[in-house]
C-alpha cells in the first residue's frame, strides 16, 4: 500500500541501495507530505538506516534517485537537518554542549562567519527546549547517553531546517527522555516541519506517528496510519514469526488500541 502524494516534500523513486554489491534495498518508490511526524518501522537489518543514509546522500544508490521539495539534495542541505545513530558517534571528540549546538547553526551563517550572540541565544533556547540548560558548558563526552542524545536534538533544531531525519532519537534513553523527546517532535511537525524518525517499539510507535514507511529490504507500505498499520501489513514487515506481531495483532481485535480509530 503506498499513497500517493500530491506536492510531496520528499520522493523517492526505485531506490536500490547496495552494499559491496549486494542491494540491501531494492525497488523502493514513496513519496511523503509535508508536516507529518513519520515513523520508519521495520525489523533488524531491513535497511532503515542506509535508507535514512542514502537520503542524506551518505550512501549512493546504484539506482533510483532522491528528491527534497523537488530538487536534488546539494540545492536544499541546509532545509534538512540529520540526526544520526547515538552509537555512530565518536563522543569524545573535545567540544562542549553549547559548542556542539552552535555547529547547528554553521549552515546558514556561510563561509567564514563565527557565530555570534543571535547564533549563541538560538543555541541556548534550544538547549532549553531539550532541558540541558544547566549543562551548557559541560564536555560532550562527560554527559550520559540520553543527555547526548538531547543536545543532538538541540542541534538539529538550532539548524532550523525543514525536514528532519532521525535515526532511532529514542535508543537507550530513559522513559522521561523519550516523553520529552516525542513532545518535541510533535511540536515541530505542528509547526509545519517534517519529521522522520528511525523507530524499533511498534507498541509507541502506533501512539507516536501519523505516517509511517514501513520497510523489510522492500518497500511494505507507506502511507497514514489508519491506512497502513494493518495486521496484513505488519506481518508483511515482520515476517509474521514474532510473538510481538501475534501480540499488536490481538491488542488491535480487542480494540485496547485501535489504529483504525482516527
Ligand atoms: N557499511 C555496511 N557495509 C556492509 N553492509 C552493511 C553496512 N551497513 C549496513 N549493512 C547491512 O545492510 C543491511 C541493512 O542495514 P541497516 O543498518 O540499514 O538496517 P536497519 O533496518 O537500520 O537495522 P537495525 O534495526 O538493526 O538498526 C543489514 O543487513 C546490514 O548488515
Amino acid at each position: 500500500m503506498i499513497k500517493h502524494i500530491e506536492n510531496p516534500i520528499l520522493e523517492i523513486h526505485d531506490l536500490t541501495v547496495s552494499y559491496d554489491q549486494s542491494p540491501v534495498l531494492w525497488n523502493v518508490d514513496f513519496s511523503l507530505p509535508a508536516g507529518k511526524l513519520i515513523g520508519i518501522l521495520g525489523p533488524n537489518g531491513a535497511g532503515k538506516s542506509t535508507l535514512i543514509k542514502a537520503i542524506m546522500g551518505l550512501i549512493q544508490p546504484s539506482s533510483g534517485y532522491v528528491k527534497i521539495f523537488d530538487q536534488d539534495l546539494d540545492n536544499v542541505r541546509n532545509k534538512i537537518s540529520y540526526v544520526p545513530q547515538r552509537e555512530s558517534v565518536d563522543w569524545n571528540f573535545p567540544a562542549s554542549v553549547l559548542d556542539v549546538v552552535l555547529m547547528g547553526t554553521y549552515g546558514k551563517l556561510g563561509l567564514f562567519k563565527r557565530p555570534g550572540k543571535k547564533e549563541k541565544e538560538l543555541a541556548l533556547s534550544c538547549l532549553e527546549k531539550v532541558g540541558m540548560t544547566a549543562y551548557v558548558h559541560r564536555q560532550i563526552s562527560e554527559l550520559s547517553g540520553g543527555q547526548q542524545q538531547r543536545v543532538f536534538i538541540a542541534r538539529a533544531l538550532a539548524q532550523e531546517a525543514d525536514l528532519y531525519l532521525m535515526d532511532e532519537p529514542f535508543a537507550g534513553v530513559d522513559m522521561n527522555t523519550e516523553t520529552a523527546i516525542f513532545n518535541l517532535l510533535q511540536e515541530m511537525s505542528q509547526s509545519g516541519k517534517t519529521v522522520i524518525v528511525v523507530h524499533h517499539d511498534i507498541y509507541s510507535a502506533v501512539n507516536y506517528f501519523d505516517w509511517f514507511i514501513m520497510l523489510n529490504l522492500h518497500l511494505v507500505a507507506s502511507g497514514p496510519k489508519n491506512e497502513v498499520v494493518t495486521e496484513e501489513l505488519l506481518r508483511k514487515t515482520y515476517g509474521g514469526k514474532l510473538n510481538l506481531l501475534s501480540k499488536v495483532s490481538e491488542l488491535i481485535r480487542q480494540k485496547e488500541f485501535n489504529p483504525l480509530k482516527d
